[in-house]
Parts: C-alpha cells; sequence; structure tokens
C-alpha cells in the first residue's frame, strides 16, 4: 500500500512530479441496461512538460479524459490526482489546468482583450496587471493589434487563438486541449496548434490535445490511443508517458 498522499499541502518540489496520475481511472455514464462505460480504468501519467496528443474515433472516450484530467469530472471508479500540481481543491486547480475546448466561447460583449483579463480579474489579479498579462498573452499568440476587436468582428482562427490567449494569461502548468482545431480548415487549424504549441513552450507548460486527426497528433508529439474507452499508449522510456493500459505499441508506431 503506497504512504497516503496529502496534495493540499505537497509543494510543488518535484518538477519530475506527475501534473496528472490516473489510477484505474474508470467513467461510466448512467446505469443499469443503459449504462455506457466511456472510460475503463485508465492508468497513465502526465509529466511536466509533456506534449501528448490523445487521439481516436468518435466517442473512443478522448473529451471524457480530458474532463477528467482537467476536474470538470469525476471518475466513477478509480482515481485522478494531480501530484505535482501540489493543490488539493478545484478552485486552485484551475489556476493550473487550462481547458481549451473546440469553439472559443468568448463573451460576445466583451473585447478580445477584456476577455482574455477575465479570468485574471476573477482570479483577484489587480486591474492593471491583467491588463498587461492580457496584452502580452495576445501579442504572444500573434495578436497584439487585435485586443481592442468584439468576438464577432474576428475570424474563426483569431477568436480560437484569443481563446488560447485566454488559457494561457493565467499561466497554467498544464493547457488540456479537445479538439482545438476541429471547427477550423485545416490551414487555420493548423497555425492554430502551432501557436498554441510554441506558447506553451515558452510557458514551459505541459499539453495534452484530443484529436481524430493524426497530422495534429504527428505535430503535438507523443501520440497515445483511444479505442472503445481504452487507452493504448508507447512503451513508457522517455518520461513523456506512463504506466501502459492493457494494450502496447511501440514507439514511432503509425497510427491503426
Ligand atoms: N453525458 C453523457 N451521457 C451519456 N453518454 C455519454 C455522455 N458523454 C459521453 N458519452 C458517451 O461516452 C462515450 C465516449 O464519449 P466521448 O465524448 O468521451 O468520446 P470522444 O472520443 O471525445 O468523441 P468525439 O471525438 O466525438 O468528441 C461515447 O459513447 C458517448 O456517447
Amino acid at each position: 500500500m503506497d504512504a497516503p498522499e496529502t496534495p493540499a499541502t505537497t509543494a510543488v518540489r518535484d518538477t519530475g512530479t506527475p501534473l496528472v496520475h490516473c489510477e484505474n481511472a474508470a467513467r461510466t455514464y448512467g446505469r443499469g441496461t443503459g449504462a455506457v462505460v466511456a472510460v475503463h480504468g485508465l492508468n497513465c501519467v502526465v509529466p511536466p512538460g509533456a506534449r501528448i496528443a490523445v487521439v481516436g474515433p468518435s466517442g473512443s472516450g478522448k473529451s471524457t479524459l480530458l474532463h477528467l484530467m482537467a476536474g470538470l469530472d469525476s471518475p466513477t471508479a478509480g482515481r485522478v490526482s494531480h501530484p505535482g500540481l501540489g493543490v488539493g481543491d478545484a478552485e486552485r486547480l484551475a489556476r493550473h489546468i487550462g481547458v481549451v475546448f473546440q469553439g472559443p466561447s468568448l463573451l460576445p460583449p466583451l473585447t478580445a482583450a477584456e476577455n482574455v483579463a477575465l479570468p485574471l480579474r476573477i482570479d483577484g489579479v489587480p486591474e492593471d496587471e491583467a491588463d498587461t498579462r492580457a496584452r502580452v498573452a495576445l501579442a504572444r499568440l500573434g495578436l497584439e493589434e487585435l485586443g481592442r476587436r468584439l468576438p464577432d468582428e474576428l475570424s474563426a482562427g483569431q477568436a480560437q487563438r484569443v481563446a488560447v490567449a485566454r488559457v494561457l494569461a493565467r499561466r497554467p502548468r498544464l493547457v488540456l486541449a479537445d479538439e482545438p482545431t476541429g471547427q477550423l480548415d485545416r490551414e487555420t487549424g493548423r497555425q492554430v496548434l502551432s501557436v498554441l504549441l510554441g506558447a506553451a513552450s515558452e510557458l514551459s507548460a505541459a499539453v495534452l490535445v484530443t484529436t481524430h486527426d493524426p497530422r495534429v497528433a504527428r505535430e503535438v508529439g507523443v501520440r497515445w490511443y483511444m479505442a472503445d474507452g481504452r487507452l493504448i499508449q508507447p512503451e513508457s522510456d522517455d518520461g513523456t508517458g506512463g504506466p501502459a493500459g492493457p494494450l502496447r505499441r511501440s514507439r514511432g508506431g503509425e497510427e491503426p
């Protein structure tokens, strides 16, 4: 039996400690004959600085896994913990984990800069500092000229980059992106992914992206595969993977 963990009091000292640790984590929706097992007992870790693509067809459980990792949902069996973040409550967890969704979900009456600054203001960051951090985040995403525009004055790709800036302005240690390019054409999606990866790298933030697009997955880095709620990982020999699921796949293997 492992020693009990005390995430609420664990300082972020050991940079090798996983940001996310899934131990036999499962999620079943519904009950009885209508129950759907979206994710079967998964074991995996996300180390600091990792760049992981979770690839799989529609309905394979990618979003469910991402929501469990983000703390937006709870496993119905097993455990998901965040030992490397040193936090024990959802509010503080949200400051360390940024989530990018498929659509940008910007608030229509606020400018791009105000959208980016808003979560900082809610976090209690003083207005001047929040505005400066929003400007820096927008510049990091190549949007310095567009801060005063309203969301409906932005293209889909620009709006998604604002959504990425909004996440990165909080300086998360982990960015979880759920099909972040799913609503964009290929070239725009490639640009958004590229600036997301570049900006996260500048902040030394780990990135985990779900996608059904093998091209997006190759761009991200290490590939994990999901099928029918089960995770198929490469052998863990470089510190970017973790204990593998029931099936193993050699490194560098091509998509199924
Ligand atoms: N709220 C829910 N209630 C019932 N079943 C759900 C719910 N959310 C997801 N599911 C089911 O769980 C399974 C996994 O869904 P999930 O959205 O995690 O897959 P996905 O790989 O992200 O799919 P997509 O690529 O289409 O977003 C699917 O069978 C789905 O129908």
